[in-house]
């Protein structure tokens, strides 16, 4: 069995390929894998940290208004179609997946036109461009919220869930916090911007340190990679606060959201599929920069089901963080109850709903 996956930009497009790859891996071992990516996107890094082949191609997004870089766009797209094929024809891949971001647009593209069988796995409740455009040529669409099924054609669209739900751990892992210079044994809240980091939560975050560091509970902080320096500057001139690891990534997400009693966030959609998998109560704190908004769309999911509280980012002050974190972890049944409601919605047996969609296409195609 050979598979190509590609999907990336950021964490959300990346993690749900890799913990596919990985269950595949278990249940296949002779199966090969390529993962195509771009150069600019975490994937070169993330990816790379793996096991799994790695080859890039250069593309961009569109711009939504009209541009010049949109023209030159158009032209990377066109070149990015002739070099998957390129790929594609020498690695022969029995299925193609894309996980979103733009980097599947040509790679998906290049397959679906040289007639190998096409899967799109979409995380969110709101399709991205390239999902939507690439649903026109391929054979199916792997979905998370029901919701969006209505923005493909319906023949081709199954819910799956998303894979990285299966991948996390459900049981804690004792000793997790102390690799991070925390207490293992006192109620945490995890606070993280999504994969890249966000500026306005951790603006937020560094005026709330002072708070912080006088509560009974700890904190585990983590700026995004590209935001850590400048933070912790900040965090130097703010004295000490034992109780506040602040960390540029997590490289072992699976294993920390075991031992986190809240999560303070992103609305991503792949967050949001491993803290329903685990059943963590949320703060999500959604990004106004995404296509359509779907990440508000993505946390009223939850907070509808009473598994989330959401703060709009207009409205994000140290203040209403501070209050928000104190009223779900200083009141055990109302974090238990959250908790309770998260799992529900989780979708445990993605990774295996997703693999029986790639056999049954593999077969189809014999
Ligand atoms: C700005 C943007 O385009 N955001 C999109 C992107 O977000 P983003 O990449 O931030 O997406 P998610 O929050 O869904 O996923 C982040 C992933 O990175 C992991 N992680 C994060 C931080 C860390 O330190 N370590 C770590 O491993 C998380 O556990 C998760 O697996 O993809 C999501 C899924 O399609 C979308 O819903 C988001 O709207």
């Amino acid at each position: 069995m050979k598979i190509v996956v590609s999907g990336g930009g950021t964490g959300g497009h990346i993690y749900p390929a890799l913990a596919l790859i990985r269950t595949i891996k278990k249940l296949h071992p002779n199966a090969k894998f390529l993962y195509i990516g771009t150069e600019k996107g975490l994937e070169a890094d993330i990816v790379r940290r793996e096991d799994i082949p790695f080859e890039s191609i250069n593309i961009t997004g569109f711009k939504r208004a009209l541009s010049f870089e949109n023209v030159k766009t158009v032209l990377r797209f066109i070149k990015g179609v002739t070099d998957s094929k390129k790929i594609l024809r020498r690695f022969k891949p029995d299925v193609v997946i894309g996980t979103g971001g733009y980097v599947c647009g040509p790679v998906v593209y290049a397959a679906a036109k040289s007639k190998i069988p096409t899967i799109i796995h979409e995380q969110n409740s709101i399709p991205g461009l390239t999902n939507k455009f690439l649903s026109k040529y391929v054979n199916k669409v792997a979905i998370c919220f029901p919701e969006v099924a209505e923005f493909f054609p319906e023949d081709k669209v199954v819910l799956t869930g998303n894979p990285r739900a299966s991948e996390v751990n459900v049981s804690k892992m004792k000793g997790i916090l102390q690799t991070y210079g925390l207490n293992d044994n006192k109620s945490t809240v995890l606070i993280f911007g999504g994969s890249r980091g966000a500026k306005p939560i951790n603006e937020a975050v560094i005026n709330s340190i002072s708070q912080f560091a006088t509560k009974p509970y700890q904190v585990m902080y983590v700026t995004g990679n590209a935001h850590f320096d400048a933070v912790m500057e900040e965090a130097k001139l703010l004295g000490t606060h034992d109780n506040v690891a602040i960390i540029p990534f997590i490289h072992n997400m699976q294993d920390v959201l075991t031992s986190i009693d809240l999560v303070v966030g992103r609305a991503g959609a792949t967050s949001i599929a491993e803290i329903t998998a685990i059943g963590v109560p949320s703060i999500l704190i959604p990004s106004p920069y995404v296509t359509n908004n779907h990440q508000e769309k993505n946390a009223d999911a939850l907070v509808k089901k009473g598994a989330a509280n959401m703060i709009i980012e207009k409205e994000l002050t140290s203040k209403r963080l501070v209050d928000s974190i104190d009223s779900i972890l200083l009141d055990e049944n109302k974090r238990r109850a959250m908790g309770e409601n998260a799992k529900k919605l989780g979708i445990r047996d993605a990774s295996e709903k997703l693999i029986s969609v790639i056999l049954d296409l593999m077969n189809e195609k014999k």
